[in-house]
């Protein structure tokens, strides 16, 4: 299942946001390193399920379907906290990050309120500048990385050099486990000094920042945006950063049980929620409820916590969902089910490689796969779009 790793200095709310997003209960507290070793748990991203357009009642298996919205899975990763300095030993150092490493995309959790200092110690709400936080983690993951290639260098150059291997290849094994790829290494290097005999520290830097770049692509949460000193640093934030996404994580908490308990309805990703039961609730909650509608649905559109999981996926990482059947007529699998299955597929991936993703033998034996909308045959370098529905003849 693809993976999504919440990251970020400690006690800014990452647990705050797993939770929220996979509806566990892991510790959140406030104070640095409540969490130690990761969290993994299932969240959703959500697209318009193809169902309602073809006019049938889907039967989902990997996924879920409410109202015409497909649930698909993708699992969250909630690690330990990183402080500047991490790599030599600071808090908890920074040998976790092998846990973190396996996501395809990182999410980037900040305290946009700034009531927690760099060390993620709380302080007065405003006294600690969010901005100041950003780029550290990228400095940090850099440095653990640098710690990996660094570390039989001269051995290694050794041998590319008496068995004429490939350097981009001799990279690639020493970042195993990391899920970034040699073409990423590949494209990474063009922008470096080609001699790597002369790498100095520095080159190996900013190799090591082009990997990064292409290969785990980061989304900035500016969490703790219902404390009234966010708002500006928000702002001053996403006018530096592309990819910002204003969330409260504690709202999201609040909503979802709400809503479980049947006080309210509301749905992840909604920006406005109903008051089911007034009567059950105190006049505290009452408030409450009111708070975040005003402070944080009506000013931002949403808590954030479904925004940041779409954009991490759909945004950062470009995927589409594609829905293999077998019969292209009734949309079906072997059992009769109806749309079954939504994959997250790459954008520009063609039939067989969704025909791999569905089972490696279904890629072994693919011939050709079928357009169900268009009861048509499609080429084999047809590139996939969002909500097609395939249907992949294979041999035998
Ligand atoms: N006001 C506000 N507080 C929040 C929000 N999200 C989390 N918090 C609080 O921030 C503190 C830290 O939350 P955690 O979720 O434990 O933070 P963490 O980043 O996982 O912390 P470590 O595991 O220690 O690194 C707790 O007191 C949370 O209640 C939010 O959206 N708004
Ligand atoms: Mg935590």
């Amino acid at each position: 299942m693809l993976q999504i790793a919440v990251t970020g200095k400690p006690n800014v709310g990452k647990s705050s946001f797993f939770n929220s997003a996979t509806s566990s209960s892991v510790e959140m507290a406030n104070y640095p390193f409540t969490t130690i070793d990761a969290n993994k748990a299932v969240a959703h991203v959500i697209s318009e399920c193809p169902c309602k357009e073809l006019n049938v009642t889907c039967n989902p298996r990997n996924s879920i379907c409410i109202d015409g919205k497909r649930l698909l899975p993708v699992e969250l990763i909630d690690v330990a906290g990183l402080v500047p300095g991490a790599h030599e030993g600071k808090g908890l150092g920074n040998q976790f990050l092998d846990d973190l490493m396996q996501a395809k995309v990182l999410i980037h959790v900040i305290d946009a309120s700034g009531s927690t200092d760099a060390e993620g110690q709380s302080v007065e709400a405003g006294s600690h500048d969010p901005l100041d936080d950003i780029e550290f983690l990228e400095d940090e993951i850099v440095m653990w990385m640098y710690g990996i290639l660094n570390r039989n260098w001269v051995r290694l150059v050794r041998k590319i050099e008496a068995e004429k291997l490939d350097i981009a290849k001799v990279i690639f094994d020493q970042l195993s486990g990391t899920g970034i790829t040699l073409e990423d290494i590949i494209e990474a290097k063009r922008k470096v000094n080609p001699d790597y005999t002369k790498w100095e520290k520095e080159d190996f830097m900013e190799l090591i920042r082009n990997i990064l770049h292409i290969a785990k692509p980061m989304l900035i949460v500016a969490n703790k945006a219902d404390l009234p000193t966010a708002e500006e640093n928000i702002k001053r934030m996403q006018e530096k950063y592309p990819y910002v996404i204003p969330a409260s994580a504690e709202s999201e908490i609040a909503l979802v049980k709400a809503a479980e308990a049947g006080l309210i309805s509301y749905t992840p990703g909604d920006s406005d929620f109903e008051i089911l039961e007034k009567d059950k609730l105190s006049d505290n909650q009452l408030k409450a409820l009111e708070y975040i509608k005003v402070n944080i649905l009506e000013k931002y559109g949403g808590t954030g916590i479904q925004t940041a999981l779409n954009e991490a996926i759909f945004g950062l990482l470009n995927m589409i969902v594609v829905y293999p059947v077998q019969d292209e007529h009734k949309y079906t699998d072997q059992k009769g089910n109806v749309l079954p299955d939504g994959i997250l597929v790459p954008k520009g991936a063609v039939p067989k490689e969704l025909a791999y993703l569905v089972h490696s033998d279904i890629g072994d034996n693919f011939m050709h796969a079928v357009d169900a909308r268009k009861n048509m045959r499609i080429a084999a370098d047809y590139e996939l779009q969002d909500k097609d529905v395939i249907s992949i003849v294979t041999r035998g």
